[in-house]
């Protein structure tokens, strides 16, 4: 079954769209990355998804049903982010205490064991949480409320390195335990590509990619040698990053459409074929130009 069916979804603010008649489907049971720059709508459409907001024109469904001020989608999602808001009178513990009567698959024994480890005290108030400790104990409401449709929307926010990896192990670990559809937005997918089944990936107000980061690690190749013999190999391919290293090196990173038989033919060439990292390939893709912030600083 289909978590997430989202067809020609608009979403515009003050006449400008943000989210431009775009549509994907994310599959039961499976992590997902939600990639995209600074101001790209990341927020906007996993607010929807949540039925946080109303979409503008299009279709959505999670679950079959439309989320925007529905019971069923509330109680099925659980949306985290470091703007999480709670009740100010509670302490931390009650409000465990309140999202376990909310949410129900909570796992207390879990929440508990989280909440001891990280070394939180149950009389504090979530108001008075510095800004990393904030984003880990809502971490802990997220992983133990076990919504089928479990949203981080930047969880990562504020916390130190140690508490970060921390915090993908045991989504990892509660995930493969309890399979549910987690979908992550993040600004470090080369922290979280590990994690992550499929990657799905905004540009401009449109999908850009949607597919197993498996392929993703596949889809580019990065060819490195004399400027000359690259440019020629690169000739004809879909060119998505360069960059000149020195007087006649390049390296262009090129979609990867190449035979075994051309990729040994480019060795032979004294060219060297580099894999491009997801992460890395993600933010060519998403640049405005090809050769990123070099070209500020190009023919001045
Ligand atoms: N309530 C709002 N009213 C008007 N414009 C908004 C509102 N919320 C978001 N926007 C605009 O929509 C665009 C997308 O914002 P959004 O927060 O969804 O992006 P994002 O990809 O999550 O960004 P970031 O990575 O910086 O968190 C931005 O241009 C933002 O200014």
């Amino acid at each position: 079954m289909n978590a997430i069916e989202c067809t020609s979804l608009t979403k515009t603010y003050l006449r400008k769209k943000v989210l431009n008649e775009i549509s994907f489907t994310i599959e039961e049971n499976k992590i997902i990355g939600l990639i995209g720059r600074n101001g790209v709508g990341k927020t906007t459409l996993l607010k929807v998804i949540a039925g946080f907001i109303k979409e503008t024109s299009g279709e959505l469904k999670v679950f079959g049903n439309h989320p925007f001020n529905n019971l069923h989608a509330s109680v099925n999602t659980i949306f985290v982010d470091d703007q999480m808001s709670f009740p100010p009178a509670l302490q931390l513990h009650e409000l465990l205490e309140a999202a376990q009567a909310f949410y129900p698959n909570w796992d207390m024994e879990l929440a508990q064991r989280l909440f001891n480890y990280f070394g939180f005290e149950p009389k504090h108030y979530h108001n008075t949480l510095s800004k990393g400790r904030t984003s880990t104990f809502n971490m802990i409401v997220g992983l133990s409320s076990r919504c089928p449709l479990t949203i981080f929307d930047e969880p990562t926010t504020g916390m130190d390195e140690a508490v970060r990896h921390d915090f993908y192990r045991a989504l990892l670990k509660d995930y493969i335990a309890h399979p549910r559809t987690i979908v992550i937005s993040s600004h470090h997918l080369n922290e979280v590509e590990d994690l992550l089944e499929d990657v799905l990936l905004l540009k401009n107000g449109k999908v850009k990619l949607h597919m197993p980061i498996s392929e993703l690690k596949e889809w580019a190749v990065g060819l490195k040698g004399s400027s000359a013999l690259v440019r020629q190999w690169a000739e004809g391919r879909e060119m998505i990053y360069q960059q000149y290293i020195g007087q006649d090196t390049m390296l262009a990173v090129v979609r990867n459409d190449f035979t075994d038989e051309e990729i040994q033919r480019v060795r032979r060439a004294q060219i060297e074929v580099l894999p491009v990292r997801a992460s890395d390939l993600c933010v060519y893709l998403t640049n405005d130009t090809k050769g990123g912030i070099d070209d500020v600083f190009s023919d001045r």
